[in-house]
């Protein structure tokens, strides 16, 4: 097992302040909602008077899966290299919303198929794709520890560059499939109620996804180690997620987590180390009808439903402007005491 044991729930002795303070805003109590909950949830991890995000960074992670070749997307596996060189080249979805919102974008090789060459491109990879989970275990469970190492290796990283919040994106055609493995897998739901068309498949392609994820889950009946089921299950650039969620959870860095995929990431993470949950938030409902599962899964609550079902970060890109209106409501808002403003 390699959950870092150093991860701590939030010490949650100042949360009546904390609290008071928010209540105490020139407002009705409550009234800017889910904002106040974000304040208060950065207000504990942070600890401080003034609250700050500095250096938003977005690390989108790229992995190919070996059960892509079973015709379970609407695209080929060769498409995840050509979207990693489109994130390079600045065309994605991805580049645009970071480029509008101020993040900082990394790009990490996981494992795709075949390798890049790119100085800006971070290598991690974990191998040429992963072996068809349908058939066999995805990796080894060497190369899922390496994963985690090096996944969170580069959060740590970022987080020494004075990064203070973290998103995860992912890039890996057909990893809708791993994703509601794993769900299916960690929560003993029944895999009708975790599939769906992820990038859009047809009622044909979604019976054989539902029958590969089935035979995938029967392969590892009885398996309940978290780890474990990543390294049958998973994904390269799930596990790097999942190392990069742990590391930042250690170091006390809030993160964003993003749609289906990043949630199902999130979830192993939960399972090595539920201490981590204290450091996520939610950015929003994705239309992967499982999406809603893991969130029940994690007791969490999204920011933003808009039909989103792309992956990538483009979720918790855009959920980016409302974390810092909670800063900037939770700093300088003033008190009715302040403003003379009194209910
Ligand atoms: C052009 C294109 C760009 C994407 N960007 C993200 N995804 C998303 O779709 C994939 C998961 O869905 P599935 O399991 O159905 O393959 C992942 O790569 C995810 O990031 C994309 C998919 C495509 C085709
Ligand atoms: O919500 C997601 O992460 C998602 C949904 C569909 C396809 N790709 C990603």
């Amino acid at each position: 097992m390699s959950a870092p044991c150093a991860i701590s729930a939030l010490d949650r002795t100042a949360q009546a302040q904390i609290q008071a303070r928010i209540d105490n805003k020139t407002k009705p109590q409550g009234a800017l909602g889910q904002l106040e909950r974000v304040a208060l949830q950065l207000a504990l991890i942070q600890q401080s008077e003034r609250l700050s995000l500095p250096s938003p960074t977005l690390l989108v992670f790229a992995g190919d899966h070996g059960v892509a070749a079973e015709g379970v997307s609407i695209a080929p596996a060769a498409v995840t290299r050509q979207m990693v060189l489109n994130f390079l080249a600045g065309g994605a979805a991805i580049n645009c919303f970071c480029r509008t919102l101020g993040w900082q974008l990394k790009v990490v090789d996981a494992g795709i198929l075949e390798p890049i060459e790119d100085p800006r491109l971070i290598l991690r990879r974990l191998g040429a794709g992963t072996a068809n989970l349908a058939q066999t275990a995805a990796m080894s469970p060497a190369q899922c520890q390496q994963g985690l190492q090096w996944g969170g290796e580069v959060a740590r990283r970022e987080i020494a560059a004075g990064a203070g919040l973290l998103a995860f994106g992912e890039m890996g055609i057909a990893n809708t499939t791993a994703a509601t493995a794993l769900l299916a897998a960690l929560t003993d739901l029944p895999v009708g109620d975790c599939i769906g068309r992820g990038t859009g498949i047809s009622d044909a392609q979604l019976a054989h996804k539902q029958a590969l994820i089935e035979q995938a889950v029967a392969r590892v009946a009885g398996q309940t180690d978290p780890q474990a089921l990543l390294a049958e299950l998973g994904g390269f650039e799930l596990v790097q997620i999942c190392g990069a969620i742990l590391a930042a959870a250690e170091a006390r860095v809030p993160m964003l987590i993003d749609g289906f995929i990043v949630s199902a990431a999130a979830l192993v993470a939960c399972r090595m180390a539920p201490a981590c949950r204290d450091y996520m938030l939610f950015s929003h409902g994705s239309a992967e009808p499982g999406h809603a599962r893991l969130l029940a899964a994690m007791e969490a609550e999204p920011l933003l439903d808009l039909g989103l079902r792309l992956g990538e970060g483009t979720g918790a890109a855009l959920a980016l402007p409302l974390l810092q209106a909670a800063v900037s409501f939770y700093n300088d808002m003033a008190s009715f005491e302040s403003a003379g403003v009194t209910v």
